[in-house]
């Protein structure tokens, strides 16, 4: 797992090879430890050189090992016997050098980057630190502030930056595997303690404790709960307080703390998962390995409402060339004007010129004639989209595709209205279009996997984690979203306060809590979707009695919030006060803590005491239980697809895995009695009634969750 040779006469050239990113396995420890003593004892060899198969340096430890009994040499005396020998040693840098393999290179003396390479230490985003010295040996190469910067964040780090910041020593356009060893040939002979990290002080700043105390405060606010953003500054603070081995020792202690943690399985499941989600298959025998995407060049948007303006940045932002459609000259030229002051904004903080070049804006539907995809973004009506489709099925080309942003319409029924169903799928985008990573990606009944393999592939060149989804009411997301904002209003109306409410999810992770969210997202929104579904407004069926609708429990209270004009942030009054209209400052209002009681007394509701405990889980095992009906009705494919959906669309905290992640986390048990206990005291909530999956799941003795998709009833059936 670490080849040999010996080029240019004097110099040991050691290659890890465990493609596709040389990650660091048990194999390749050996490998490299075997190598390097070889070149050290070798009186020929007088200077090393180590770099990586196939343009790849190193994606560092291997992930997979995590969860087996540590086998192999490990990572730290391997690492401190390339620092201690007296060869030098240069690491040539292609591709990525992450985690464990920027570690390898910071214990190599020199290191050389390719212009195209990016290094980091994500290792907080795996639940743990850099444990192989990293948070030791980079403070001491690139000072306090930076180190601290780059290990509590994981962000990766263009060949330019690392240049400045000092991590590499050379960026070269040209082979950094050839200037590597030119350059092991030059320094024989240079002393090497210097080059030793391990030997170094770490700079800091006059006033260490100010920027470590800061830092902590920055990253606990950030973290939400996470653990590892902690222990990484508890690791640098050792490096810069320290002696070398003594903050080995910290950094030692606080991995073992970390390595076994439910909050590092949690967030390494969703490593895994998330390149998951990208190898889709449907019940048709077409999957992401047989299915090929059809090239696009030009795309349209149809609609510059909040989401269609969103999109377009996000196409143009990949280097796509959008024609962006307005009904009217007077709506073309505010979007217009957004779009491109959007698109202004992201190229200033990027330090680069906004591509307003690949835009066009037209009213004339007929300019689509030579479009490859259309992406429709009209407002959520039904009669609107479906002339909207009828439309774009007469104008565009024959083999266009047509997609819907939708966020619960049903796909099938647009389709239907055109002429090429085969060639219609949802892209459901979610807001801010051009900053939320998640798409779901909707396979209607007639969806070719042609469609889906196209759209999947647009979504990965937005950068997007796509998930594909069946279709029904809602999709995964929305769908599950339902029994989650349903509990939320129930809470209210027995004894709760939006801030109790929304103080508990957001103490679970949450960025902010159910009430918050819905201010933010506009109260309208529901109210008219509920209107439209006769919950509400004038279409209610007269029989029902207000707090029952179509024969089950509805809270009223959503809509009676909206009639008293509260639209939530927009217009500075939702189910908390905002600073102004617009305004992001949320403070509990009086107001609404006496509507609810008002409305407590007039519904002769006695309020009782509601603990965080019972938020938490009504909430979101009344989601979860939602979730395994999703996967049990085929229109989720497997767990990890929920899970994505909810960690990259809608806040859920990544070191809690995802929802289906947690329910196994929790204890499948647990959540099956927590279940039943809520539907026994609420048995006119069939949404809390825990679904037929979960129940077999529990009875087959709660199986792990990579073994779920063997309990499904319909695997795929709706995919
Ligand atoms: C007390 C015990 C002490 C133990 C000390 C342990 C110290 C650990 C420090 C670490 O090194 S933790 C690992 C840190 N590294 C990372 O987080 C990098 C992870 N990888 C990536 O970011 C990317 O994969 C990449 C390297 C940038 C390449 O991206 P690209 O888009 O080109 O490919 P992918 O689709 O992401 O990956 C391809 C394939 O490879 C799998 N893979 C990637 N990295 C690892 C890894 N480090 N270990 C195992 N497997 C890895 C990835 O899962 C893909 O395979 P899949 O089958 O499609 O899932």
């Amino acid at each position: 797992m670490a080849r040999y040779e010996q080029v240019q006469g004097t110099v040991a050239l050691i290659t890890l090879t465990n493609p596709p990113v040389n990650a660091l396995s048990a194999a390749v420890r050996l490998g490299i430890t075997e190598t390097v003593t070889r070149a050290l004892r070798d009186p020929e060899v007088k200077s090393m050189v180590i770099c990586g198969e196939n343009g790849v340096f190193c994606g560092g430890a291997d992930i997979r090992e995590f969860a087996k009994p540590m086998s192999g040499p490990p990572l730290v005396p391997m690492i401190a016997a390339i620092e201690e020998g007296e060869k030098p040693v240069v690491a040539a840098i292609e591709g990525a050098a992450f985690g464990g393999g920027l570690e390898l290179a910071l214990g190599c003396h020199y290191r050389i980057a390719h212009s195209k390479a990016r290094v980091g230490l994500p290792e907080v985003t795996l639940g743990l630190l850099p444990a192989a010295g990293g948070t030791q040996r980079l403070p001491r190469l690139i000072g306090l502030a930076p180190a601290l910067d780059l290990i509590t964040t994981g962000r990766h780090v263009t060949a330019q930056e690392a240049l400045k910041l000092g991590i590499v020593d050379q960026v070269t356009d040209q082979s950094a595997l050839d200037l590597a060893i030119q350059f092991a040939q030059q320094v024989v002979g240079q002393p090497l303690l210097p080059r030793k990290l391990s030997t170094r002080q770490t700079p800091c700043p006059p006033d260490v404790d100010g920027l470590l105390e800061e830092t902590m405060a920055q990253v606990k606010q950030r973290a939400r709960g996470a653990m590892a953003p902690i222990a990484c500054v508890q690791a640098v603070r050792a490096a810069a307080t320290l002696p070398y081995q003594a903050g080995m020792q910290k950094e030692q202690e606080l991995m073992a703390t970390l390595f076994h943690s439910s909050q590092a399985r949690a967030m390494q499941y969703c490593f895994f998962a998330q390149r998951a989600v990208g190898r889709w298959s449907l019940s048709s025998g077409a999957h992401s390995g047989n299915s090929k995407p059809r090239p696009v060049s030009k795309v349209a948007v149809i609609g510059l409402g909040t989401m269609g303006r969103g999109i377009t940045v996000a196409l143009v932002k990949a280097g796509m060339s959008v024609l962006a459609v307005e009904t009217n000259k007077k709506q073309l030229e505010i979007g217009k004007q957004m779009v491109s002051a959007m698109l202004k904004h992201d190229a200033q903080k990027r330090n680069a010129t906004p591509r307003l070049d690949l835009l066009h804006f037209t009213i004339d539907l007929l300019e689509l004639k030579n479009t490859d995809l259309i992406i429709e973004a009209v407002f959520e009506d039904m009669a609107l989209k479906k002339q909207v489709f009828k439309e774009l099925s007469s104008v565009c080309k024959a083999d266009a595709f047509l997609c819907t942003n939708t966020s619960g319409l049903d796909v099938d029924e647009l389709a239907a209205v055109t002429k090429r169903p085969e060639l219609v799928v949802g892209m459901h985008f979610f807001a801010p279009a051009h900053v939320m990573k998640l798409l779901e990606v909707v396979h209607g009944s007639r969806s070719s996997p042609e469609a889906v393999a196209t759209a999947m592939h647009l979504g990965k060149r937005l950068g997007k984690v796509s998930v594909l989804v069946g279709n029904c009411a809602g999709f995964v997301g929305n769908r599950m979203l339902k029994p989650y904002l349903e509990q939320a209003n129930f809470l209210l109306e027995e004894g709760a306060t939006p801030e109790l409410v929304d103080g508990a999810l957001e103490e679970f992770g949450f960025p902010m809590g159910v009430f918050k969210m819905s201010d933010l997202s506009g109260l309208d929104v529901g109210w008219r979707i509920r209107k439209e579904a006769g919950l509400t407004g004038p279409n209610v069926d007269p029989r029902d009695p207000p707090r029952r609708r179509q024969g089950r429990r509805y809270s009223p209270l959503p809509d009676l919030v909206c009639e008293q004009g509260r639209l939530g942030q927009k217009n500075g009054r939702g189910w908390y006060l905002y600073d102004k209209p617009g305004g992001r400052v949320a403070t509990p209002d009086p107001s609404i803590h006496k509507f609810l009681e008002e409305y407590r007394i007039k519904h002769g509701i006695s309020p009782r005491q509601i603990d965080r405990q019972e938020v938490v889980e009504r909430c979101l095992f009344a989601l979860i239980n939602e979730g395994f009906r999703s996967l049990d009705d085929g229109i989720a494919a497997g767990p990890e697809d929920i899970d994505m959906i909810y960690v990259f669309g809608y806040g859920w905290p990544r070191h809690r895995g995802g929802p289906m992640f947690y329910a196994g986390m929790v204890g499948l048990p647990r959540v099956l009695t927590r279940l039943e206990h809520y539907r026994q005291a609420h048995p006119e909530v069939p949404h809390l009634e825990p679904s037929p999956l979960l129940r077999r799941l529990v009875a087959s003795g709660s199986p792990p969750i990579n073994k779920w998709r063997d309990f499904l009833q319909r695997p795929h059936s709706q995919l």
